[in-house]
């Protein structure tokens, strides 16, 4: 019988480790190697598998009681181009303190595990990290209370900002940072951003959520509107990077317009919950990847976060006062379709995956995607669609009666 708590009484299963690790424990070898082909697929002819990670990291990730993943997925040798190899990470994380707790204190409390995650990474040669979607904070939005939730969101240029540009420039590191912002030049105004750091500490630029979730509790419509900065890509030295924040990996077009705008890496820092969207977890970015040729991180928090007051989900079903579990399980697609071991269901973690960014035009080469593609025909489709006096091409048999 499986392992359960009693918790106000509803029964909850025991949270597993990660489906990875249930496969390993009671799959045999030989087939485990069939069943990793077919579901997690393969980089040149072999599954991505787990490589050592150096003493320094382990040390600091044992030290802080976090994971680190390493992992590799490399391309074919070319005769004119030199291998574009990089090394990307992602970080989850659960909160540092309760969420009663001051403010500040609170802050400081994940700043102050971030910290050390990215020591580990700077550790591990890390070129590109980000972190999960508005990691300075809990994601308090399932309340719908402005505060005290609304003083976690600071400028651009604020203290989280400045704690990742120190960090960049402490390891040569682009380092894309989601957090709430405060856009204090338009009338104060709250946005659900990604800040990109280059290597050198400098601010590149910043792109945010382009669809706003209004499911379940993620309630987040009452704080932020759609951005309006369209599919920036970010080119910096270690490569082309987009970032489509969360619940717009439920949008096929959004990554769509980041490939179509040369994204190599397109990052989805997310906060999302066991209940809601674990089956569709690993789906969504791996095909996003497959069809538009670049690396995913996939990035979601971990962990259980208790507010003060009692909200409702509007589903008639009893007040409550968590979201439900944060499962982790942060991962890399990629263009050939294979994808890296996932981080823990349940635990902090570092996943880092060596890339050759070369494999993006490999696989467009050998698909050609973009070549079948038939924008204009699409284009002309939405076109259509959006007019309100569209009607839907649909070719009715006639022997199916009315009514
Ligand atoms: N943060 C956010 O957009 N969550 C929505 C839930 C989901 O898309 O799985």
């Amino acid at each position: 019988m499986q392992e359960s708590s009693r918790m106000e009484g509803t029964v909850k299963p025991k949270q597993i480790e990660s489906v990875e690790s249930i496969l390993e424990k009671y799959i045999p070898e030989d087939e485990l190697k069939e069943v990793k082909r077919i579901l997690f697929g393969q980089n040149r002819g072999t599954s991505v598998s787990v490589q050592p990670v150096n003493q320094e990291a382990t040390d600091i990730a044992n030290a802080n009681n976090f994971q680190v993943l390493f992992s590799k997925i490399l391309a074919e040798k070319e005769q004119l181009r030199q291998p574009r190899i990089v090394r990307i990470g992602i970080i989850q994380n659960s909160i540092g303190a309760p969420t009663n707790a001051p403010i500040h204190d609170q802050y400081m409390a994940i700043q102050n595990k971030i910290e050390k995650m990215i020591d580990a990474a700077g550790a591990m040669g890390v070129n590109v990290l980000c972190l999960q979607e508005t990691w300075h904070m809990p994601f308090a939005f399932c309340t719908r209370e402005r505060y005290p939730w609304v003083e976690f969101a600071q400028p651009v240029t604020g203290e989280a900002t400045q704690f990742i540009q120190r960090m960049a420039r402490k390891y040569n590191m682009v380092i894309v940072s989601p957090m709430l912002e405060r856009d204090e030049v338009h009338g104060s105004t709250i946005h659900n951003t990604a800040v990109v750091v280059g290597n050198n500490g400098n601010i590149i630029g910043k792109s945010r959520k382009n669809h706003i979730p209004r499911t379940g509790d993620f309630n987040e419509s009452t704080y932020y509107m759609e951005s309006t900065l369209g599919h920036p890509v970010f080119e910096t030295v270690f490569g082309k990077i987009g970032i489509n924040i969360c619940y717009g990996r439920h949008h096929n077009l959004n990554w769509l317009a980041y490939g179509l705008n040369g994204s190599e890496i397109v990052f989805n820092p997310s906060a999302t919950v066991t209940g809601l969207s674990e089956p569709m977890w690993g789906v969504e970015a791996r095909n996003a990847a497959m069809t538009n040729n670049y690396f995913v991180g996939s990035i979601n928090r971990v962990g259980t976060e208790h507010f003060p007051n009692e909200f409702t989900s509007g589903d008639g079903k009893p007040a409550h006062k968590d979201f439900g579990h944060f499962y982790g399980s942060s991962y890399f697609s990629s263009p050939d379709n294979c994808r890296s071991p996932g981080l823990s269901r349940v635990q902090d973690g570092l996943n880092i995956a060596e890339v050759d960014l070369n494999l993006c035009q490999q696989v467009k080469d050998k698909w050609n995607f973009q070549m079948t593609a038939r924008y204009e025909m699409y284009a002309k489709f939405l076109t259509d669609y959006i007019d309100p006096n569209y009607q839907p091409q649909i070719v009715r048999d006639p022997s199916i009666k009315k009514n």
